[in-house]
């Protein structure tokens, strides 16, 4: 399923969250967004979800628009968000019955499965989520999202406080959904080479508009030449991190190219 902003704004009182955002997103992409603290990824985020709407523009899934067809939506959407909070009394193993029976998902084991996907072992699964280090709590997250075999996956940070092993994991698990499925996979991270190596597209967001977007080569392609912005990189290689630096700059040094470029095809 695609996935469709265009000219959105959302603010919170005197807060500009989301100031004309526009952003397209094609149907079983990998998609990485990127973007400074504070510059409106969670609530783009809450938009595609319907969870939130927008002030003005429009949001799409699947071509559907969301704050008219939402439930809909839903249901063919696993949403990840930031902060996960879990019934304290019941085990990881009961907060995915859960779910899955709040859902309506048939009782064929991918509760089992879900936790074997997501790293957690078959003990710490039984255990009562109270316990839980912020690492199984993001792993629990994701195997609730998972249970559904979603068409859509949108992730807010999802390996924020993970250990390395979780993070080899999650990567192994978006290399699996986007080997099997056609799955869209949207996610955001302030991890570079993260993006890099999951992602064949990624946008550049700052101060809630995008500065940048296209396949992971373009963005590649449209940094500053080595020696101006590449200056301090050993390798003086090209590549998103000098294009996330020119696109985040209030003033762009030099060549502006980067600024606001749109290289979406
Ligand atoms: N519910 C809210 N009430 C008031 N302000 C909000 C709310 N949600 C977001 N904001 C503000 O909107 C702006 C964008 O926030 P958002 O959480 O979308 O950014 P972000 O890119 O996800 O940031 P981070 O990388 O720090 O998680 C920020 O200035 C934030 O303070």
């Amino acid at each position: 399923m695609r996935i469709d902003a265009s000219d959105v704004r959302k603010t919170y009182g005197d807060v500009t969250a989301l100031d004309g955002l526009s952003l397209s997103i094609p149907s079983g992409s990998t998609f990485g967004i990127l973007g400074t603290n504070g510059a409106g990824k969670s609530t783009l985020f809450r938009l595609l979800v319907g969870h939130d709407r927008p002030d003005a523009g429009t949001v799409a899934v699947g071509g559907s628009d969301v704050t008219e067809d939402g439930r809909r939506i839903r249901e063919r959407v696993g949403y990840l968000p930031e902060h996960v909070g879990f019934p304290d009394g019941l085990s990881g193993r009961e907060v995915l019955a859960v779910h899955s029976a709040i859902r309506g998902l048939p009782r064929d084991g991918r509760t089992a499965r879900a936790v074997e996907r997501v790293g957690l072992t078959p003990d710490e699964a039984d255990r009562r989520v109270s316990g839980y280090s912020n690492g199984m709590q993001r792993r629990l997250g994701l195997a609730t999202v998972l249970l559904p075999d979603p068409d859509v996956l949108i992730l807010d940070e999802p390996t924020a406080g993970l250990d390395p092993r979780g993070v080899d994991e999650f990567h192994a698990i978006v290399e699996e959904i986007t080997a099997e499925t056609d799955a869209t996979v949207v996610f955001c991270s302030h991890v570079l080479p993260e993006v890099e190596r999951l992602c064949d597209r990624a946008a550049v967001l700052h101060d809630g508009r995008v500065r940048a977007s296209g396949s992971i080569e373009e963005l590649a392609a449209a940094a500053p030449e080595p020696g101006d912005e590449t200056r301090g990189d050993r390798r003086g290689r090209r590549g998103l991190r000098a294009v996330f630096r020119a696109a985040v700059a209030d003033e762009p040094a030099g060549d502006s190219r980067v600024d606001g470029v749109e290289v979406t095809s």
